[in-house]
């Protein structure tokens, strides 16, 4: 592009082009090396990975004052990432965070950002030993229009809504108390574009649209949204890149890849036809019998349209080079055709996103941070088993990038949680 021409942009475009250049550098020198060498660029560099999260656990103690506010949540964002590399923290690490999460902990319920501090939603995401204490906390955050609070005198949000409905949902101290007039503050917050914003009036995002769908499924209301439009918003937050983005007119970034990544995967099961009794979605629905012969397209929710675009898959079909349907033709490991890109996500978050001496990050020329890195490796799990009907078989090796070691444990993808880990939570606050 002429410099005259680019400086007439806007910086958001100018951003957007600066960022794809990089991007598609990084595409052309990988497609310009052997094919022999390629599988090292795609490799999840897993031991420097649970090398940078170990190490960021370690420093959670007393002294650790960056993102102060955020602790627990740090911690959630590092042992979900060590648990999706199915990796462990040795027991004494184990046992010093633990015992930091406790520290933690409201006399009053809920969770503050570190010991002392005020109890906080989105640091109650993490386990909690004072049920009857939290749901009292959760139930104050409660807001007469339905939405929830932050935190005392905090902001009221979609987020908020999804920490108290899936927090109160998995400990399982949801009551109609808690969801009434909830689907009404999600419905008022979906927009024009079909996306869902942070509260009524302002931009669908991603974030905000993972929460409010998880949130309707959560409390058996989800065919209260215009899922056909909340559809046609998110296949096309997926860039040329590869990656998604937050929202219209923004970059990509590796985020994203569970946030609007995580919205796939909740679609797949609500089109489900398989009995998912295991992995309830909270619509309390049979869908039917565990027929593995028929196809994902007839549940009620967004049918035709979900069929439609089954067929069609994701808007950047432009030098697909990695489509896999006429390979995945197992009838045990693949019935859907991922309504996204999923290959191409897969090398955006592994080429442009990883950080091969450990950790992952937003893009090239940003900084690795925990953040990032769950919410790439958590998006990087959905995109491996996007072709699946069942979380419980194995992908094929074609919808795997890379080589197959790359493949991480599957998500529940209502919770963001490794399925076993909350089958065991599961099990334990219910008895069942
Ligand atoms: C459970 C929980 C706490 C969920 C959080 C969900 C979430 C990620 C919300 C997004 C918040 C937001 C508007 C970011 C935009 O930032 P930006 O303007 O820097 O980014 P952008 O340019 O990509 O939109
Ligand atoms: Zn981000």
């Amino acid at each position: 592009m002429e410099m005259e021409s680019f400086s007439s942009l806007t910086v958001t475009e100018r951003d957007q082009i600066l960022v794809e250049q990089q991007v598609f550098n990084i595409f052309k020198t990988f497609y310009n090396i052997p094919p022999s060498s390629q599988s090292f660029m795609l490799e999840l560099q897993r031991e420097n990975h649970v090398e940078y999260l170990t190490n960021g656990l370690k420093q959670l103690g007393p002294s650790f004052c960056v993102l102060d506010a955020n602790r627990p949540w740090i911690c959630y964002w590092i042992l979900h990432s060590i648990a999706l590399m199915d990796e462990f923290v040795d027991p004494e690490l184990e046992d010093n965070t633990i015992d930091f999460l406790s520290r933690c902990q409201d006399p009053n319920g809920g969770y503050g950002g570190g010991p002392g501090q005020m109890p906080h939603l989105a640091t109650t995401m993490l386990q909690s030993i004072h049920l009857e204490k939290l749901y009292s906390f959760i139930r104050q955050m409660k807001y007469a229009s339905g939405g929830f609070r932050m935190h005392d005198a905090g902001e009221i949000d979609v987020r908020a809504c999804y920490t108290a409905i899936s927090v109160a949902s998995l400990l399982n101290i949801l009551d109609d108390e808690l969801v009434q007039n909830v689907g009404n503050y999600i419905l008022s917050c979906q927009t024009y574009e079909g996306g869902i914003s942070g509260e009524p009036g302002s931009e669908a995002h991603g974030g905000y649209t993972f929460c409010g769908l998880a949130t309707m499924i959560l409390i058996n209301e989800v065919k209260r949204l215009d899922l056909s439009s909340l559809i046609d918003w998110v296949v096309f937050r997926q860039g040329v890149e590869g990656g998604f983005q937050g929202r219209t007119n923004k970059l990509v970034d590796g985020c994203y890849s569970f946030w609007q990544g995580g919205i796939f995967a909740l679609l797949k099961r609500l089109n489900s036809t398989r009995g998912e009794k295991s992995i309830p979605l909270g619509d309390g629905e049979d869908s039917g019998p565990d027929s593995s012969e028929t196809t994902a397209s007839s549940d009620a929710t967004g049918k035709g349209l979900i069929e439609d675009l089954s067929q069609g898959g994701s808007h950047i079909e432009k030098g697909d080079q990695h489509d896999t349907s006429s390979r995945v033709n197992s009838k045990r490991h693949a019935k859907v055709k991922p309504l996204f890109n999923s290959l191409a996500l897969q090398q955006y978050i592994l080429l442009c996103s990883q950080d091969l001496n450990g950790g992952l990050r937003d893009k090239p020329g940003k900084s690795r941070d925990h953040y990032h890195t769950c919410y790439c490796l958590s998006g990087l799990s959905v995109c491996q088993r996007s072709w699946l009907e069942d979380d419980d078989s194995p992908p094929l090796p074609c919808a795997v990038l890379g080589p197959y070691s790359n493949l991480l444990e599957p998500i529940h993808p209502l919770y963001n949680v490794v399925l076993d880990r909350y089958r065991e939570a599961h099990e334990f606050f219910t008895g069942s």
